[in-house]
Parts: C-alpha cells; structure tokens; sequence
C-alpha cells in the first residue's frame, strides 16, 4: 500500500459472499458485502442464526463460501494464517496438555513472531498455575488460555467469536481491557462476534450489524450513531418524511422514534443522538429497515469479480 495513499488499508473485504449449508439448506450468508478497514476494532452483531460465526469461519479460511469472494489482509483466507488468529466459540484445545505446554506449543507454531511475556501475563491475570492440565479447568479458564494462545502470536487481524460469553463479569472487563488496549497499541484489526452490547461500546470503534445473511448497518460507530436521532414529538410516524424511520412507538399523545436524517430535522421534534445500544436494538427489532453502510466500509467496485 502507497504511503501517500489516503485511502486505509482493508483487513477483509467480502463481496457478494454467500454460504449455504446443504443443497437446500437456507443461505446463511446472502450476497454479503463490506469492507473492514485495517486497524479498526470491529463488533459483529446480529440475532442468533444472522450467520456471525459462518462469516468469521469463512474469514478464518476454515468455511469455503459458496459464491462470491472475500479477502483477508489482501490474500485468500487461509493463505496469511500466521498473521490472523482466530478463536471459535468451542475454543478447542488439548485437554491433556497442561497450560505451560499449550503455551509452548504456541511458541513452536509461531517461530519468530510468538510472544510469550504477553501470554503468559494473560494466563497469570487469571491466578493460573502453569502446571494445570487444560481439562481441569473451568470453562471460562479455558477462554483465557485460548485467548492467551491466540493472542500470543500477535496477530495482525484477530477474528473472535463471542470470545468473552462464559468468563464472569470481572475477567470479562479485565480481559477485554488487555485486548482492546493492545490491540490500540499494535494497530491490530479485531473482528468480534458478541451479544452484549453494553460492553461493545466501549470497547470497539466499528460496527457490522448482520440480518438476514447481509450488512444492514456497517460503519465507524460513531458515523453511524451521528447519522440517527432519536426523536420525541407529537404526529405520526408520517409526519417524519422525508427521514427514514427505523422505529417509531406511541409515547403520550405523540411518537418516540429512531430515524435515519434526511437533511434537517424539524425543531418541533426533540431530538438526540442514539446511544450505539438504542441504534443496533432498533434496528434488531426491525429487520426490514433499509440498510446503511458508510463509505468506508462498502466493498470497493474493483473487488466486484464475481
Ligand atoms: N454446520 C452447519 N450445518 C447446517 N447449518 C448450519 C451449520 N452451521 C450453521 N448453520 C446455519 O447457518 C445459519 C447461521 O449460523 P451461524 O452459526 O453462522 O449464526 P450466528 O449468527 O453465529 O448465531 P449465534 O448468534 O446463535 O451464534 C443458521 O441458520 C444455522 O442454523
């Protein structure tokens, strides 16, 4: 990539990307398209089903697609593994190993860009002694050895599905503040699939909300929230034309609703900026609600080869 370039460099790109399990099984991924600038600490949501896990596997280099075409750090995914880590939600590892010798193996996988400092402070932020085989730990344990495994080979692009779902509320902040904090530091790419969306907030600057197989909202988070208001007023959902409204629900004698602007908004209607939870909740709750993609993050045409 050209230093004058001001164009950012893209971590993934999928254009038209489809996955379908089975001859007939339903598309779980349906001409997905978008683009994940590098360096952007990315959340992956939508409804149980939405294809989060598919679009990380096939990301990962572990899924094939069934149509269109998707690349990681400029290359076909799979073929830049040593720069991308990838965590599943099952988080497999060997049971009879103790967690020095995951950790080792870590080492012997990743010659000359493994970590083991920083590994090995993951593992001791959780009170784990090196010598305990990976089957006697807990669940949420074991999260923590697969995060330090994963991030022990400082990756370029880190692909997480729900990485954080069974440690407590405390390892859970903890773990996430190391990560988000070292993945600011190293420019790092993070791609995060979670449910919990309180916590994104926080911790990630980008957004690809899934539904239906497809981008519906995908953006800098804060692009994203400054281009919705949440309005209060009286009149109908129609009177908020030419806006788009995502959700509208009675308050009173009037209306609360999320809208996408359209040019200025009336000042008879009170109005705020969404908090990122209001926005991905509404646009949740309403599936059909046109989608946004900003221009940063929609797939570039010279990708469209398929
Ligand atoms: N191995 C498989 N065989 C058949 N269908 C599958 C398989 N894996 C996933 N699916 C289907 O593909 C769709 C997307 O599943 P996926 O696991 O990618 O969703 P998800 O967004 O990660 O869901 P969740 O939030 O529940 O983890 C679902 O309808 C699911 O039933």
């Amino acid at each position: 990539m050209s230093s004058t370039s001001t164009t950012p460099a893209v971590a993934i790109e999928a254009t038209g990307l489809g996955k379908r399990y089975g001859r007939h099984g339903h598309a779980a991924l349906d001409a997905c398209s978008f683009r994940l600038p590098a360096g952007r600490i990315s959340a992956l949501v939508g409804p149980n089903g939405a294809g989060k896990s598919t679009l990380l596997a096939i990301a990962a280099g572990l899924l094939r697609p069934t149509s269109g075409s998707v690349t990681v750090l400029g290359a076909a995914p799979g073929e830049n593994r040593d720069r991308v880590a990838y965590l599943s939600q099952d988080k497999p590892l060997y049971p009879q190993l103790s967690i020095a010798d995951t950790l080792r193996m870590g080492a012997e996988l990743n010659p000359g860009r493994w970590d083991a400092a920083y590994a090995s402070r993951i593992v001791e932020q959780g009170d784990l002694a090196p010598k305990t085989r990976v089957r006697s730990l807990s669940g949420g344990q074991r999260t923590r050895v697969a995060l330090a495994l994963a991030l022990g080979k400082r990756p370029e692009l880190m692909l997480l599905d729900e990485p954080m779902a069974d440690l407590d509320p405390l390892a859970r902040h903890e773990l996430m503040g190391t990560l988000m904090a070292d993945a600011a530091e190293h420019g790092t790419t993070v791609l995060m699939s979670s449910h919990i969306v309180a916590e994104l907030a926080d911790a990630c600057d980008h957004l690809l909300l899934l539904g239906g197989g497809r981008i519906r909202l995908g953006g800098g988070i804060d692009d994203l929230t400054a281009a919705h208001s949440l309005v209060t007023g009286r009149g109908t959902a129609d009177a908020l034309a030419p806006h788009t409204v995502v959700e509208s629900r009675a308050a009173g004698r009037g209306l609360t609703a999320l809208i996408r602007r359209d040019g200025p908004l009336d000042s008879a209607w009170e109005s705020q900026e969404p908090s990122l939870e209001e926005l991905i909740l509404a646009h949740l709750r309403n599936p059909g609600a046109p989608a946004l993609i900003t221009p940063g993050t929609t797939a570039s045409a010279a990708a469209v080869t398929a």
